[in-house]
């Protein structure tokens, strides 16, 4: 096993970004899985967990190297969890990040703010190779709340609807440097790179 390379099994260039530069300190040879392989398998587990390691698993076999897949996405309570993990699918195409902030809107249409409380969720996997029977897992969680309207341009994904009441700003208004260091992903990456660190 080649423990200095590391594929990254997402196909979102924004998350990529996030995962490289979160990844960097540990000073690994990074490959993406668009380099091995044009498939991608389904992501239809019940949960974050799960899908990520149905991702980094496929990438582990697919490139012959260790994997690390996060699967994340956004809930809200007052909606029972939705978007959940059909976060990239919420408004019914695949990574339609506008069809998917335009159904959430309207789903918390008119509701007040005590009913807009929302969390990021980010669940890690990192396998050694694609039969690794010890999967590295790590979970991250960033609480905000569903703004009105969208506000901000950086980001992806649900960052121009959420909140950061520390922050006072929406994540799509916050420097990307400051969301890598306080977001769900940052906090997983956190928890990943200290058993990393001890692998
Ligand atoms: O599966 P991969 O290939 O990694 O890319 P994806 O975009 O499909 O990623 P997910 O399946 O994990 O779906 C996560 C969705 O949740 C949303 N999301 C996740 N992290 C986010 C973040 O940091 N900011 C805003 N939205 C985010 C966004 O809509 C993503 O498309
Ligand atoms: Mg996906």
């Amino acid at each position: 096993m080649n423990t200095r390379e590391v594929v990254l099994a997402s196909r979102n260039a924004k998350k990529l970004a996030e995962m490289q530069a979160l990844l960097a300190p540990l000073g690994l040879r990074v490959r993406l899985v668009s380099e091995f392989c044009d498939q991608t398998p389904e992501e239809s587990a019940p949960t974050f967990v799960e899908n990520a390691l149905l991702k980094a698993r496929h990438a582990a076999r697919a490139s012959g190297l260790m994997a690390i897949a996060d699967d994340s996405g956004l809930e809200v309570a007052a909606l029972r969890g939705a978007p959940g993990v059909h976060s990239a699918r919420y408004g019914g195409v695949h990574g339609d990040d506008a069809a998917n902030n335009r159904k959430l809107l309207q789903a918390l249409d008119g509701r007040p703010e005590s009913e807009r409380a929302a969390r990021f969720v980010c669940a890690l996997a990192c396998l050694r190779h694609a039969d690794d029977p010890v999967p590295m897992i790590a979970l991250g969680l960033w609480h905000g709340r569903v703004l009105e309207a969208p506000r901000g341009t950086n980001g992806f994904g649900y960052d121009p609807l959420f909140w950061v009441p520390d922050q006072n700003r929406s994540a799509a208004e916050l420097d990307p440097a400051v969301k890598n260091r306080i977001s769900h992903r940052a906090r997983a990456f956190a928890s990943l790179l200290a058993q990393l660190r001890e692998m």
